[in-house]
Formats: C-alpha cells, sequence, structure tokens
C-alpha cells in the first residue's frame, strides 16, 4: 500500500485520535459479537506500547445526528477494558473542553473511548468544522475502521486533511488480504450478496456482474429482485425505486454470462418478531400481508452447490435473520457450505455476517473474515474508499 501507516510514523507521546470500527451487534445494552473489537486490539496495542496516548473513536449504529441513549458506546468500553486487561475511560461527548480535559489527564499508553461520533449531525455530512473539532484532540489521525472506509465523514475523511494521517494494521491487513484475493482470482468466482443495507449494496452489483461468474442473492436485498421478477413479496423488504434497476442488473447478468441466481423458496413470517407464525413457501407464493426473512431450504441448496464449485467465494450480508432461530437455517446452510468447501478460498465480509458465522463456529473455517461488508463490497468493485484516499502518502 502506498499510503503511511502506524509504522511510519514517532508516537511516543503522542495524542492519537485513532478511528476504529466499533459498529457491533448489540442487545439489551450487552455486545453481541466482538469481532470487530478484537480485529482492532493489534493496532490499539501497538498504539500503548510506542507510548501513545490512544484516543477512539466509532460510530455505533445510525443514530442520524442525534443522542440516542441506547446507541452510546458504554458497553463497548467495557468489553475493551476486559480484552485488554487495562481501565479504557469512555467519555460522553466526541470532542469539546470535557474530552479535552480528559485527555490532558491521559498518561503515555492510556486508552480513551470517546462518545458515538453519529450523535453528531456535522459527522455523515463530512462537516469541516467538526472534523476540526476532532483534529483538536490530537497529533497524529490513524485510520484503522476499514468497515467504515467507504464513507467520507467528518472522522473517517475530514479529519485527514487537518493533522498527519496512517492507516492502523487492520486497514493495511484488509486491503492487502482483499487485494491479493481479487487482483487475479481464482475462477469460478461467486459473489454472494444479501443483508439488509439494500439502498447502499444494490448499486455494486453492476460493477460485480464485470469480475465474476456467479452471482447469488438472498437476505433482504432479495426481494427487490424477486419483485422485479414480477413476483408478489408481501411485506418483505423492498427498494420500491430500485426495481427497475434490479431489472437491468437480470438482463446485464444474462448479456455478460453471469448466472444470476435469486431464492426459489422462502421462509415467511406473518410479522416481524421472533416468535412469528412461518412457514415455508415457494417464492411465487408468499401471502399478502406476510414477509420473507429467510431463503427457503431449496434455494439452500442450490446455493450450496454453487458454493461446492467453486474457487473463490466472497460473501457479504445473512441470508435471512440469522439472530432469530426460525430463520437462521439459510445462512447457516451457507456458511457450512463455505466451511466444507476444501477447495475455495472464503471471503466473509461485514460486522453481521462474521457475527453470523461465529455464532455458528464456523469462524475458523473460513480462509478470511473481513470486518468490512459494504466496504469490502466497494473495495472489490474497483472503487477507491474516501477513507483510505485521505491517508498521507508513503
Ligand atoms: N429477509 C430479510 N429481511 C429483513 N432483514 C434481513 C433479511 N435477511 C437478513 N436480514 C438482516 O440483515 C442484517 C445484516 O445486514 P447488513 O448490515 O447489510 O450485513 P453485513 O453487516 O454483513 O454487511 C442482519 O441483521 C439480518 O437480520
Ligand atoms: O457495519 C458496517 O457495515 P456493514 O453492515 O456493511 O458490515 C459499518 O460499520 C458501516 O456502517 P454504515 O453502513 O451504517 O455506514
Ligand atoms: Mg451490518
Amino acid at each position: 500500500m502506498n499510503k503511511k501507516s502506524v509504522k511510519d510514523v514517532e508516537l511516543k507521546g503522542k495524542r492519537v485520535f485513532c478511528r476504529v470500527d466499533f459498529n457491533v451487534p448489540m442487545e439489551d445494552g450487552k455486545v453481541t459479537d466482538e469481532t470487530r473489537i478484537r480485529a482492532a486490539i493489534p493496532t490499539i496495542t501497538y498504539l500503548m506500547d510506542q507510548g501513545a496516548k490512544v484516543i477512539l473513536a466509532s460510530h455505533l449504529g445510525r443514530p442520524k445526528g442525534k443522542v440516542v441513549e441506547e446507541l452510546r458506546l458504554t458497553p463497548v468500553a467495557g468489553r475493551l477494558s476486559e480484552l485488554l486487561g487495562k481501565d479504557v475511560k469512555k467519555a460522553d461527548e466526541a470532542y469539546g473542553d470535557t474530552v479535552k480535559a480528559m485527555i490532558e489527564e491521559m498518561e503515555q499508553g492510556d486508552v480513551l473511548l470517546l462518545e458515538n461520533v453519529r450523535f453528531y449531525p456535522g459527522e455523515e455530512k463530512n462537516d469541516s468544522d467538526l472534523a476540526k473539532s476532532f483534529a483538536e484532540l490530537a497529533d497524529i489521525y490513524v485510520n484503522d475502521a476499514f468497515g467504515a472506509a467507504h464513507r467520507a465523514h467528518a472522522s473517517t475523511e475530514g479529519i485527514a486533511h487537518h493533522i498527519p494521517a496512517v492507516s492502523g494494521l487492520l486497514m493495511e491487513k484488509e486491503l492487502d488480504v482483499l487485494g491479493k484475493a481479487l487482483s487475479n482470482p481464482e475462477r469460478p468466482f461467486t459473489a454472494i450478496i444479501g443483508g439488509a443495507k439494500v439502498k447502499d449494496k444494490i448499486g455494486v452489483i453492476e460493477n460485480l456482474l464485470e469480475k465474476v461468474d456467479n452471482l447469488i442473492i438472498g437476505g433482504g436485498l432479495a426481494y427487490t429482485f424477486v419483485k422485479a421478477k414480477g413476483y408478489e413479496i408481501g411485506n418483505s423488504l423492498l427498494e420500491e425505486d430500485k426495481i427497475e434497476l434490479a431489472k437491468s442488473f437480470m438482463v446485464k447478468a444474462e448479456e455478460k454470462g453471469v448466472k444470476f441466481y435469486m431464492p426459489v423458496d422462502a421462509v415467511v413470517a406473518e410479522e416481524f418478531s421472533q416468535q412469528a407464525n412461518s412457514k415455508t413457501v415457494s417464492i411465487d407464493e408468499i401471502p399478502a400481508e406476510w414477509m420473507a426473512l429467510d431463503i427457503g431450504p431449496k434455494t439452500a441448496e442450490i446455493y450450496s452447490d454453487v458454493i461446492q464449485n467453486s474457487k473463490l467465494v466472497i460473501w457479504n450480508g445473512p441470508m435471512g435473520v440469522f439472530e432469530w432461530q426460525k430463520f437462521a437455517g439459510g445462512t447457516r446452510a451457507v456458511a457450512e457450505s463455505l466451511a466444507e468447501a476444501n477447495d475455495t478460498y472464503s471471503v466473509i465480509g461485514g460486522g453481521d455476517s462474521a457475527a453470523a458465522v461465529e455464532k455458528f463456529h464456523l469462524a475458523d473455517r473460513m480462509s478470511h473474515i473481513s470486518t468490512g461488508g459494504g466496504a469490502s463490497l466497494e473495495f472489490m468493485e474497483g472503487k477507491t474508499l474516501p477513507g483510505v484516499v485521505a491517508l498521507n502518502d508513503k
């Protein structure tokens, strides 16, 4: 990589603003998957060992510029303290005089976690005043938030224009591993895309169609395609204004000779709840008022076959609401199939996909688990990531 890293700068006694991606799955105020916290630890301990004052910043969820009590980073600070074996202080704000005073008190090697940067409307707008307020806290900026590197926000991009800016070790590793897997991909090359961030992710399909042999669609993303095919989808997740785009992707896949797979059956529920009435139906039989919350067993079998016959598979986005047992079957089947495919290089990306693989105890049977979902997809598309571009060149 042609960007400077933490290894290229003097850190002793320096205040370091380190952007991490601690956007972890939570339930009832508890961290339910700590993959992203663990992934940031090499950089954090490196900064500590070098004698820096480590100021960590992250977003959590999508609070849209307002304070949302459930999205405070306090539980993350607690878990990080345990993992580091060292007390991590937690600020209730992400900049300002109180935070400055806390930093003043820090010794070399101390760690402070700032409050959720998305509590401020300027974060997602990449407001330059907010970026300056972040920059005022520190001497050096480190970006280790690969999972948010596709966002040009104040703490991922803006701040890099105000103080020396370098990459963290996780950022470097992610770009290296993904870059190698994709530079000359082994074929057949299959992409599996699912999850709930339909608006964000549907666009990447266009460029992926230039690169892959098979494209598999699942999760919430699938039903915009199912609808585009002319089937009724009840209350399933839908991006109404992307239906035409979905149609055009299916045409493009055909033209390019890319095999395109979407669900042939689904597990549908009467409402969006863990205990909802549910049943398996063929894709042309989704009842009005019901919603598809998982791919069905026939679909899982077809997808597993494609996986077994692929040499490289990149997977982002769960096939269903795997957090609830009734709707976890499709995600589990795909994960198991990847685990069993010994000849297949498997790259799993995304906070929730990583959590799923971890939940099924299959993480160590994957070739690489990336902390970024949207970020890895955009990187794979060939897009430059704003959080990386903004860093200082070597
Ligand atoms: N059919 C579906 N309907 C609604 N939500 C879904 C469906 N399938 C998957 N999901 C949800 O998608 C979420 C993850 O989406 P996303 O953030 O895009 O993936 P990742 O974090 O792996 O990049 C999960 O919390 C899961 O419950
Ligand atoms: O969880 C994330 O991405 P992912 O769900 O694609 O893995 C990142 O933290 C980015 O979050 P965002 O999609 O709200 O900007
Ligand atoms: Mg996610």
